[in-house]
């Protein structure tokens, strides 16, 4: 369970989330909202890659500040940008890195790598830079590397950005079949359709928290 408890924000000069509270719950989370209205911030809170200026956010009871290591192994996160992401050269080195730093041994390394290369149709790039790959490809990839730790929550920040229909759709599939509590970040509203709950953010505010078709209609009802 993640819980938000009046988190402030303050960035510089900005208040970027002002007195967010919510308790999540639910396997399917969606966050969104304008541009710039906190969503990355509030994703970012999850696994303490960002602080709240005051009030607390807690993971399986475990406050962010205090406990972000322990944290961080909980919470898997994937980035908007997959290049902050990619570390090591080959596609299946940089999906197994994590793994190695954990000391898994390499045997069952090697059949994590494949399992999870070979489920998102990654496993003919296996041996290939991964830089070389497509942006979407890429995308993909940065969600091999979290999923192959098997987190107890993923965070995703805007996963369909770079992607084509089809695997915007393979996305929305995972997400769904995932059996992890899954939170994410986007502007792609098709990919919420069957989420368990929205919330809408609007200027550091929940301003909606509610189904998906309702929350979507209180969004579209704000930016027109
Ligand atoms: N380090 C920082 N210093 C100052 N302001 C920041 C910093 N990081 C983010 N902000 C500001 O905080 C606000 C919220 O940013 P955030 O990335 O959370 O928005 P977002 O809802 O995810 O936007 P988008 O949909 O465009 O990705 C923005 O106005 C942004 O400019």
């Amino acid at each position: 369970m993640i819980e938000f408890t009046d988190v402030h924000l303050r960035l510089g000069e900005r208040d970027v989330l002002c007195g967010v509270t919510a308790r999540l719950t639910e396997r399917r989370v969606g966050v969104i909202g304008a541009n710039g209205s906190g969503k990355s911030t509030l994703a970012r809170l999850i696994n303490g890659l960002a602080l709240p200026t005051s009030g607390t956010v807690t993971v399986g009871g475990l406050d962010t500040r205090r406990h972000a290591a322990r944290i961080r192994r909980r919470v898997g996160f994937v980035f908007t940008d997959p290049d902050a992401q990619i570390v090591m050269p080959t596609v299946a080195e940089d999906v197994a890195f994590s793994l190695r730093r954990r000391g898994v041994p390499k045997a069952e390394i090697d059949r994590r790598v494949q399992e999870v290369l070979a489920r998102y149709g990654l496993e003919e790039h296996a041996d290939r830079p991964a830089h070389h790959l497509s942006g979407g490809e890429k995308q993909l990839l940065a969600l091999c590397s979290v999923l192959v730790l098997e987190p107890e929550i993923i965070v995703m920040d805007e996963p369909t950005t770079l992607l084509d229909l089809r695997h915007s759709r393979r996305i929305a599939a995972l997400v769904r079949e995932l059996p992890q509590q899954v939170v994410v970040v986007t502007h792609d509203l098709p990919l919420l359709a069957d989420f368990d709950r929205v919330l809408v953010l609007d200027q550091g505010k929940i301003v909606a928290d509610a189904d998906p078709a309702t929350a979507i209609g209180h969004y579209r009802a704000l930016l027109s």
